[in-house]
C-alpha cells in the first residue's frame, strides 16, 4: 500500500508511476495502453498525468467502465477523461471510448469489444477505483451479469451491467481483461474508503463486495494508492 499525506501528493506520485510504466511500454513494444476509472476520485491524478512528457501519440487511453450516457453528460466517464486527462501534452493520446450512440448498451459493448481486441492483452496500466458498496469497474453488488463479469473464463472485452446502485446501464471491461495489467492499481482516498477496503479484505462473498475478486484473484500484484 502506497500511503500519501494528501490527495495532491498521491496524484503526483501515482502520475509518476504511471508515466514511467507507459514510457517503459512504449520503449519495449512501441505502443502503450491504459484503462482508467471514472467517478469523483481520479480528477487530480488525471491532471497530474496530463502534463507528463510521454510519447502520447503512441498511448491509447480507454476506460475501465462507462455509463451508457452521451459523452456530453456530466455522468459520462468519457467527459471526465476528456476534460481532465486528454489535455496538455496528453491531448495527443489516442482515446478509445466505451460509449457509442447505438440503440442499446449491448450493441455498444459488442462494437467496443471488437475495437479493443488488439489492445489490453494485457493492458500496460489499469487504474481501478472502488465505490462505498465495494464495487470496482462496473462490477456492482447485485449486478445483472456480475457472475459472468467476474468469471476468469469470460473472455476479454466489454460487457453490459445493470444494478440498482449503478444508475444508468453500464459498460464494463470484464475481470479477465483487467486482472493481469502490467501495472494494476487501486486508487482510493479518504477514511471511509479505507474502512471499505478493510471490510473487503476480510472473509466474505465476492458477490457482496466485487472488489474482492481483484484483491483475491488478480494475476498481477495489486498496488494500492491511498491518501486521507
Ligand atoms: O461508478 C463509478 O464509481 C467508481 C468509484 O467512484 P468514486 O466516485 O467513489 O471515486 C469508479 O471507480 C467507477 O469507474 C465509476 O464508474
Amino acid at each position: 500500500m502506497h500511503v500519501f499525506d494528501n490527495g495532491a501528493a498521491l496524484a503526483e506520485g501515482l502520475a509518476e508511476a504511471v508515466a514511467s510504466a507507459l514510457s517503459a511500454a512504449v520503449a519495449a513494444r512501441g505502443t502503450a495502453s491504459i484503462a482508467v476509472s471514472g467517478g469523483s476520485t481520479p480528477k487530480a491524478f488525471f491532471k497530474a498525468l496530463s502534463g507528463k512528457a510521454l510519447d502520447w501519440p503512441n498511448v491509447t487511453v480507454t476506460l475501465v467502465d462507462e455509463r451508457f450516457v452521451a459523452p456530453d453528460s456530466d455522468r459520462s466517464n468519457e467527459k471526465l477523461v476528456k476534460d481532465n486527462l486528454l489535455i496538455e501534452t496528453a491531448a495527443s493520446a489516442i482515446f478509445q471510448p466505451l460509449f457509442y450512440p447505438t440503440a442499446t448498451a449491448e450493441e455498444a459493448a459488442a462494437t467496443v469489444s471488437k475495437q479493443t481486441a488488439a489492445i489490453g492483452c494485457p493492458f500496460d496500466v489499469v487504474i481501478l477505483g472502488m465505490g462505498g458498496d465495494g464495487h470496482t469497474a462496473s462490477f456492482f453488488p447485485g449486478g445483472s451479469r456480475l457472475a459472468e463479469a467476474l468469471d476468469l473464463a469470460t473472455p476479454r472485452g466489454v460487457m453490459t451491467m445493470e444494478a440498482e446502485g449503478a444508475g444508468e446501464p453500464r459498460l464494463t471491461f470484464t475481470f479477465s481483461s483487467l486482472q493481469d495489467a502490467r501495472l494494476l492499481v487501486l486508487h482510493i482516498e479518504g477514511a471511509a474508503k479505507k474502512d471499505v477496503l478493510a471490510k473487503a479484505e476480510a472473509p466474505g462473498d465476492e458477490a457482496e463486495m466485487p472488489i474482492r475478486a481483484i484483491l483475491r484473484r488478480a494475476a498481477s500484484p495489486l498496488q494500492i494508492y491511498w491518501a486521507p
